[in-house]
């Protein structure tokens, strides 16, 4: 067939490009599998361990678990060359995802002397996702214009982060709602930047570009970034009794309401639920509650308002994503970041599954420009 006669699938909607047994999303029932167990499940583990279970395979046992926690706090820490150098980039006052992606490859500079035993390009991808969490953490203090805080003793990755963030040690529930947080974040199919990032390995580019590069996929709002924008959106709003309102305005003007909608799910996204009850334990201060409100406000009235629509819309992961952040005392600048932070380890395991079977990604375009035509000047 001609590939003027072929159609157009806009968007790669439904578009089978390859097999992955990383996650499965089965979007139709609402459930989120990581090689095979369920997210409910695995949330209630440590970070460590399902991050284990995404980039290479199988839940760690003890032993295991102990030297992956001990590689990710001696890898994680950032030589002190590479932390000025990301300090001064980060005083121009960009958003963290800016500053974080262009440094994300050169964070694998100065490797430490541990290893996980895997290829350098692999053991590369692996520093520069240990350093995500100190570079967040310098990035942070360089825009606040303080010193950045001791590298914390801890071998937990959730206690560290909240502690390299904040320089104060963390309460258990903090510790064990973020890094339920961060394990619903890890993994989600054939997302855009996971995407991303299998374009770029399949051109046999290094693994730290393939990073980069999904970490600016992530920056978009319609993916990633969408955390720090429904927040926004919630504080626009300001009142629970101005939901209704707000979603009838959105709808009417084409504006998008954030933190809604899916491209897979045809009922609620399984990481909405558990994110919002995440928010909950966490949401103690007045203005957190009220957000909360105003989020389940908005959420209740757009359900009402596009029952009539032809795709079932409900929230997705980043709806209510923000109010735990916040609460655990992560600015809304820094919140797509945490997210990378995350879902850095998923893109890893892509890498890895993407170059294990490779060929080219390099669709079709059916050309609607000029016709061939001759040069007249
Ligand atoms: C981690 C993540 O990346 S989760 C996704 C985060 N992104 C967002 O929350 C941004 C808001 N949501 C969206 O923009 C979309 O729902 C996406 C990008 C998630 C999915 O996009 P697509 O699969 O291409 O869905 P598409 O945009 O075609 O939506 C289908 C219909 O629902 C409407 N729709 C989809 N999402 C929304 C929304 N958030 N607000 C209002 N209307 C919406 C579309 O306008 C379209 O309406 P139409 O049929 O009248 O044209
Ligand atoms: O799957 C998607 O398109 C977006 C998403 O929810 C994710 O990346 O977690």
């Amino acid at each position: 067939m001609s590939e003027s006669l072929q159609p157009i699938h806009k968007g790669l909607e439904g578009v089978l490009v390859d097999t992955t047994s990383v996650s499965l999303v089965d979007g139709g029932a609402g459930r989120l599998y990581y090689r095979g167990y369920a997210v409910e499940e695995l949330a209630r583990k440590r970070f460590a361990e399902v991050m284990h279970l995404i980039v290479f395979g199988t839940l760690p046992d003890a032993d295991r678990l102990q030297e992956v926690e001990d590689y990710l706090w001696v890898a994680g820490r950032l030589p002190p060359d590479l932390s000025a150098s990301l300090r001064q980039l980060a005083r121009h006052g960009e958003h963290p995802m800016a500053t974080l992606q262009s440094i994300a490859p050169l964070l694998a500079l100065d490797p430490p002397t541990v290893s996980l035993g895997r290829s350098q390009q692999e053991e590369e991808a692996l520093v520069v996702a240990a350093r995500i969490p100190a570079a967040i953490a310098t990035i942070h203090a360089a825009l606040q214009d303080h010193p950045e805080h001791p590298y914390p003793a801890s071998r937990r990755y959730g206690e560290r982060y909240l502690q390299l963030l904040h320089g104060r040690q963390p309460s258990p529930i903090e510790v064990s709602v973020f890094e339920s947080a961060q394990i619903l974040q890890l993994d989600h199919g054939f997302n855009a930047s996971t995407f991303t990032a299998r374009v770029v390995t399949s051109t046999l580019a290094p693994a730290t570009s393939a990073l980069a590069a999904a970490m600016g996929a992530l920056y978009g709002p319609l993916h990633g970034a969408a955390d720090q924008q429904a927040l926004e959106m919630a504080l626009e709003v300001g009142e629970p009794e101005r939901a209704r309102e707000f979603v009838a305005q959105c709808l009417a003007t084409g504006r998008k309401v954030m933190g809604m909608g899916h491209r897979e799910y045809r009922v609620v996204d399984p990481r909405s639920r558990m994110i919002r009850a995440l928010a909950q334990q966490v949401a103690h201060r007045p203005e957190h509650v009220k957000l909360l409100d105003v989020l389940s406000a908005v959420d209740e009235a757009f359900i009402e308002q596009t029952r009539e629509k032809r795709r079932t819309l409900r929230a997705n992961l980043e709806f209510y994503k923000g109010v735990v952040y916040l609460a655990l005392g992560i600015p809304k600048e820094f919140f797509t970041a945490s997210f990378a932070a995350s879902r850095v380890f998923g893109w890893i395991a892509h890498v890895i599954e993407q170059r294990q079977d490779n060929r080219i990604i390099r669709p079709a375009a059916h050309y609607v420009g000029p016709p061939p035509r001759a040069m007249t000047q």
